[in-house]
């Protein structure tokens, strides 16, 4: 099954959960994993079965990281706050490298997430 990652900052998240609300039936497909705090929030506002991983301040975005290394992630989509700086800047730079790395999909704004959704479909 097609695994997918839902990961969104604070002030990202009121888009991600819409995103997540208008193409929750195409989600449905898939295996998703999010971070805590997100997976915990498009749990609230949907019906979807999201796997949830630690907070990314925890670690999170490194265990989703360790997903991709693993070759068993199939896409992310991942709205980050542009305008912000996080604490655990690192680990989100890890995360997008290893993206790099195994050439995993990678969304970080709406505009690609729709084509992400759209690409992973069969
Ligand atoms: O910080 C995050 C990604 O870098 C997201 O973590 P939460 O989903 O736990 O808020």
């Amino acid at each position: 099954m097609t695994r997918v990652a839902l990961i969104a900052h604070d002030e990202k998240k009121s888009e991600l959960i819409e995103f997540t609300q208008a193409h929750e039936a195409q989600l449905r497909e898939y295996d998703l994993l999010a971070t805590g705090t997100t997976g915990k929030r498009l749990m609230e506002a949907t019906d979807l079965e999201v796997e949830r991983k630690a907070s990314g301040p925890l670690g999170g975005d490194l265990m989703i990281g360790s997903e991709v290394a693993e070759g068993i992630l199939d896409g992310i989509v991942f709205l980050r706050d542009p305008l912000r700086a996080q604490p655990h800047e690192p680990d989100i730079s890890a995360l997008l490298r290893i993206c790099d790395v195994h050439d995993t999909a990678l969304a970080t704004n709406l505009a690609s997430a729709e084509f992400l959704i759209e690409g992973l479909s069969d």
